[in-house]
Parts: structure tokens; sequence; C-alpha cells
């Protein structure tokens, strides 16, 4: 039985503050300047948070879920694409011909495609995971996207589809989607969970020109109001009222990741929504989402500001798929190793005839402070 959503948020427990320390501690150890890798260091503590453990396992079984759904609110005109399209890039990503299949080869990673909503008149094709709540959601300018129930059922779809990853190995969750219209739900929910104005986390999404963006900017703050006057409403509400049956899935991923205590690679401005969601509904998963790109999106730009910390990569994506989240795949991989395969300053210290330079690594490392010992964690001993 897959759990409630009460129940998956019960599930998810605060990273572990002391898997962090040491490995904080760690770095300061390791066989390098301390605080010289950078952000990868940030990242492997990070990392030892999510797992509970220090050093963190190293992640070899990347998967990558695509959750794709179509919107009402295209019929507002805010996208440049017929909803076909949905349905259409679902049928390439599952042959194998996306720009996110190309990057999970080269970063060896898994790609799974769910349809929680999109429209099609047949089934869904073969390879594609049917998890279908409706066809497409309600027009989010006018009325509630989806019903509380429909958000649910959408939302414990996406985490039996990640659980069931995770019994299969998966130890690396990367979120991605497809859904054309769905920029417009990902501005109004960037706008109603952080207090953005619409104009400030609006954009072009897939090419729109400016004067429909403009347009597409007055249909978020239309749907912002309709919400408001709807009065006051959990984040479950907000959700299901102005999100789309994609943004709830992937919701139900992080959620399932994070109660397994497994990183969760964050892509561009709709997965970026969703996380939104997931933490407003249960605050600890943020601790378990890594940023992976800054998308070019407006709203994209504000998610390492609500994350707590920059995203690892910008590239100007603006695609989606989970293709930036992807390409950060090797930096989470290599972040853990660091912890787990470096000598520490101390082992050098033993065997300074294997390092060039007669007396110089004896006097360089006897600089720095020596480990306290301890509380770091050990890796390769
Ligand atoms: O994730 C992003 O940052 C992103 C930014 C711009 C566009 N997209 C993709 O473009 C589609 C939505 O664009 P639109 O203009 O139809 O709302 C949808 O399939 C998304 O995957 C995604
Ligand atoms: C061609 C195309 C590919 C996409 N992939 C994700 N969103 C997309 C939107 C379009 C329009």
């Amino acid at each position: 039985m897959t759990p409630t959503v009460e129940e998956l948020v019960e599930q998810v427990r605060p990273v572990d503050r002391t898997a962090y320390a040491q490995a904080r501690e760690r770095h300061a150890g390791l066989a390098k300047p301390p605080g010289s890798l950078g952000r990868l260091e940030d990242l492997g503590a990070r990392l030892a948070a999510i797992a509970h453990r220090c050093p963190p396992p190293v992640p070899s079984s990347p998967a990558l879920v695509v959750a794709a759904a179509d919107h009402g609110v295209h019929a507002q005109g805010v996208s440049d694409w017929p909803q076909e399209v949905t349905a259409a890039m679902v049928a390439t990503v599952v042959s194998g011909g996306a720009a996110v299949n190309a990057i999970a080869r080269t970063v060896g990673a898994q790609v799974v495609v769910v349809d929680v909503g999109t429209l099609r008149l047949g089934p869904v094709p073969d390879g594609v995971r049917d998890e279908r709540v409706r066809s497409a959601t309600r027009d989010l300018a006018v009325e509630p996207a989806m019903t509380l129930d429909e958000c649910r059922t959408a939302i414990r779809a996406g985490a039996r589809v990640a659980a069931e990853l995770i019994d299969g190995g998966t130890d690396l969750l990367v979120t991605g989607e497809v859904g054309i219209g769905n920029t417009t739900a990902s501005a109004a929910l960037f706008a109603a969970f952080t207090g953005a104005d619409p104009a400030d986390v609006t954009g072009k999404g897939a090419n729109l020109d400016d004067g429909r963006t403009a347009h597409k900017v007055d249909v978020v703050r239309t749907a912002l109001a309709r919400h408001a006057a709807a009065g006051r409403s959990g984040p479950l509400e907000t959700l299901a009222s102005l999100g789309g049956l994609e943004h709830a899935a992937l919701v139900g991923v992080m959620l399932a990741g994070a109660a397994a205590r497994i990183p969760v690679v964050v892509d561009g401005v709709v997965t970026g929504a969703a996380a939104l969601a997931a933490v407003a509904l249960a605050p600890e998963v943020a601790g378990y989402l890594v940023a992976g790109h800054t998308s070019a999106e407006p709203g994209g730009r504000r998610l390492p500001d609500r994350l707590g910390e920059p995203a690892l990569l910008d590239l100007s994506l603006r695609l989606g798929e989970g293709t930036g989240a992807l390409l950060a795949v090797p930096l989470v991989q290599a972040a853990a190793r660091v912890l787990t395969d470096m000598a520490t300053l101390a082992d050098v210290t033993r065997a300074p005839s294997t390092l060039p330079g007669p007396g110089a690594v004896d006097a360089a490392i006897a600089a720095p402070a020596p480990l306290r010992g301890g509380e770091a964690c050990r890796g390769r001993s």
C-alpha cells in the first residue's frame, strides 16, 4: 500500500547534523589545503547529513523520474506550443531520442517516464509508466487546477514510483518533467510560495514572445487573485489550486527520496516549483534536495535562495526534462567519493617520500593544524 500524503510527510526525518560535522572535520584533515575543494566540500558534508553517516555512500545508481502532464491553462494562450507536444515528447523520451536521454547515457542514469495526466485519446506508449490521474488539469486561471483528491493521488503516484526505484537499488533520485504550459503553473507556484510578484517569476518558457509573455504574467496574476479570494489555504490546497499533476508527482518523488535518506537533485523552474511545494508540506525535505542547476527562467533563479545554497551549475539551460539536474550527477558522486577515497594529511605525513621535493612536503604539512582526531569520520583505511 502506498502511504498517504500525511504518512509520507511524517516519514521525513531531519538530516543528521552529527554526520555533517564529522564530514566537515574530515574535509579539514584530507590531503589538500583546508577548504580548497570549495563547494564540493559543502556538498559532501550535506551528503553525509542526508545519508546519516560519514563518509556518505557514493551514489552508483542514479535514476531520473520524468513526470509528464498537460495543463488546462494552455487555453489562455500562455505557450507557443500545441499541447500534443507533451505526448510527443513523452514518446521521444521513452524511445531514447530526447536531450535528456543523451545526457542520461553520458552520466549513466536510468530514465523512468511517468504519465500522470497527458492529454491523449489512446493508451500511453509501451515503456511509459501509466499513472494518469486525469487528462490535463483544469484552467488554473479560472478554477482550482486539481481537486485535493487528484493532487493527493498524483503525489502518491510519484512516491510509489520513487519507492520502487529505491527498492530496486536507486541511490540518487533526479527530477525531470515534460508538460506544455507548465511554466505558467510553475510561475504561479513560485509567486504563491515565495510572495514574489508574478512579473518577477514569469518568463518566456519554451520561447514565448515578449507580448505573449506579458499576457502570461496577467494570467498568473489572475490565478493568484482567484486563489487568494478562495480564502486561507495550506500547501496542499495551494499546490492543487495552482500546480500541475507533474508538480504533484514530483512532490511525491521528493518526499519518498527524503524518507529513504537519498539525495534528490532538482532541475529547473518546474521541478523547482515542485520543490517549493514539497518543502512547504514537509520543511525537513529541504535538507535532502540538491539544486542541480539554475534555470534561465526567472523563477528558477530564485530557487537556490529558497533551498539555502547556490545551484551546482549555471549553463543557461531552460529545457527542463531533467537535463540540468542530470548534468550535476557526477558532481554529487565526486563530492561523496572525495570523502571516501582521499588520503588524509596524516597519511601524507607518514609517507613523505612518496611526494616530490625532499623535506618540502614535511614542511608544508607541518603548518596546518593537525587532525584533532576522534570526531572526523574515516574514509579508506
Ligand atoms: O525547467 C525549466 O527550467 C524549463 C524552462 C522552460 C521550459 N521548460 C519546458 O518547456 C515546457 C513548458 O514550456 P511552456 O512555454 O509551454 O510553459 C515544459 O515541457 C518544460 O519542460 C522547462
Ligand atoms: C520540443 C520541446 C521539447 C521539450 N522538452 C521539455 N519541454 C519541451 C518543450 C518542447 C516544445
